[in-house]
């Protein structure tokens, strides 16, 4: 059934196609946060199989800010770095009017004898918010919310001090003199002062850290990933064949793509939106058309046509020189390794060129479409890949051959 609806669904006509190809482009962030599912091809063609898109809230809604938790010295211009070294100066300014006066900042503004149970709640209450403060901030070149900026964590952590100090004044309590009996009461509160600065200090050293690995592990097991990754290659290498072993788990009978067809497919904590471009010579100009936002290239070749393989080299080449895709890093499936004939992956690797490659992450992977052999394989080094690019844009992965 599944079969019919495929085979059925990739034939449409070329009309179709340009309604498709002349559509808008979505803006980088609706396209990367989107997922779709189903074939896309063109509104309105009875063939059409199923449909859905999910897009979120565009970003340029949502009332975010990109803070950086670190100051950044190269951008020693900009205005939030500025903003960063004056809460900096406010802080340390705070933290010394406390120790020089011995009196907290909310007894500087006359809050000096509180009810205990509302010092409690005060000082609870903004020791969370420093703690939630803290922690949503750790994550490194990461969009936070506004609220969760450096200032605001250094601004609740002097609030926290000052209502340890308050809290401690308004209950009085006579353990704690007991326990301190040589210290005089004005000395014991300016080293309360002192222990509670260097727990918020030890916090916000600790938090600030970890928090930056918790939240990338979180991100890792909790959200989802979207990655694009375009999948192109000659045609009859193998490529919607690969897309629906990927996404149904089962081989389909296929028909020439004219045109492409995309499809999420999950894989761990990821989702990737595969646009697999059809390769008759004639239609890869078309190609270009899903360049924007690539994160990842596929290029599948049949490894089983030796008179080929120098065509699918050109073409090849011909796309990694192309600038949009200057900065994707490359999967090449050498395809049908289930056939006798077919070349291994490092003569696959040789005759495309692979080696020379300068500057650009590469992978080879042995697969077969038919047996779903080696797919996974290929889809786990993009993700690794992938994501180590994104936490360190500079870093260069090696690339080999299986
Ligand atoms: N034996 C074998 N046949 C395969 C394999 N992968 C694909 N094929 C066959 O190769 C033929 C072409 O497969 P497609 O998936 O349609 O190729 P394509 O790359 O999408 O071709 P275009 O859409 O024209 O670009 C089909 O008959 C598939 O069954 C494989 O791993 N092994
Ligand atoms: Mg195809």
């Amino acid at each position: 059934m599944a079969v019919a609806q495929i085979s059925a669904s990739l034939s449409f006509s070329i009309r179709d196609v340009c309604t498709i190809t002349s559509a808008p482009t979505p803006s980088r962030l609706s396209l990367l946060r989107s997922a779709r599912t189903g074939t896309a091809f063109a509104t309105g063609s009875p063939l059409i199989l199923q449909r859905s898109y999910h897009q979120r809230k565009p970003a340029c809604n949502a009332m975010r800010l990109t803070i950086r938790c670190e100051q950044n010295t190269q951008e020693g211009n900009s205005l939030d770095v500025w903003l960063g070294r004056f809460a900096m100066v406010g802080f340390a300014a705070a933290i010394s009017v406390e120790i020089g006066t011995g009196k907290g900042l909310l007894e500087n503004f006359g809050l000096t004898s509180p009810l205990p149970t509302v010092a409690l709640a005060v000082t609870a209450l903004v020791g969370v918010l420093t703690a939630v403060f803290i922690f949503q901030s750790a994550s490194k070149n990461t969009t936070v919310p506004f609220w969760c900026s450096l200032e605001t964590q250094e601004i609740s952590s002097v609030l926290f001090i000052s209502s340890c100090n308050w809290l401690l004044r308004s209950i009085d309590l006579p353990s704690y003199h007991t326990f301190l009996p040589s210290i005089k009461r004005d000395f014991s509160s300016r080293f309360i002062q002192l222990v509670s600065l260097l727990i918020v200090s030890l916090f916000m050293f600790l938090f600030r850290g970890m928090g930056t690995t918790i939240s990338r592990l979180a991100k890792r097991f909790f959200t989802k990933n979207e990655m694009k990754i375009l999948m192109v290659g000659l045609d009859a290498s193998g490529k919607t064949t690969i897309l629906y072993k990927l996404k149904l788990g089962a081989t389909v009978a296929t028909i020439p793509t004219i045109g492409f067809n995309t499809e999420a497919v999950e894989y761990k904590s990821i989702s990737f939106t595969i646009w697999d471009a059809g390769g008759r010579d004639k239609i890869r100009p078309l190609w270009r058309q899903h360049f924007q936002n690539a994160q990842g290239l596929i290029f599948v070749v049949d490894s089983n046509d030796r008179e080929r393989v120098a065509e699918a080299r050109n073409e090849l080449h011909r796309i990694l020189n192309e600038k949009e895709l200057s900065n994707v890093i490359l999967l090449v499936f050498a395809n049908k390794q289930d056939l006798p004939n077919s070349m291994p992956p490092a003569e696959v690797a040789d005759q495309l060129g692979l080696h020379s490659l300068k500057h650009r992450p590469w992978y080879i992977q042995s697969t077969s479409a038919a047996s779903g052999e080696g797919l996974y394989e290929g889809l786990e080094w993009l993700s690794e890949n992938i994501l180590t690019r994104q936490h360190d844009p500079g870093s260069c992965i090696d690339s080999s051959a299986k």
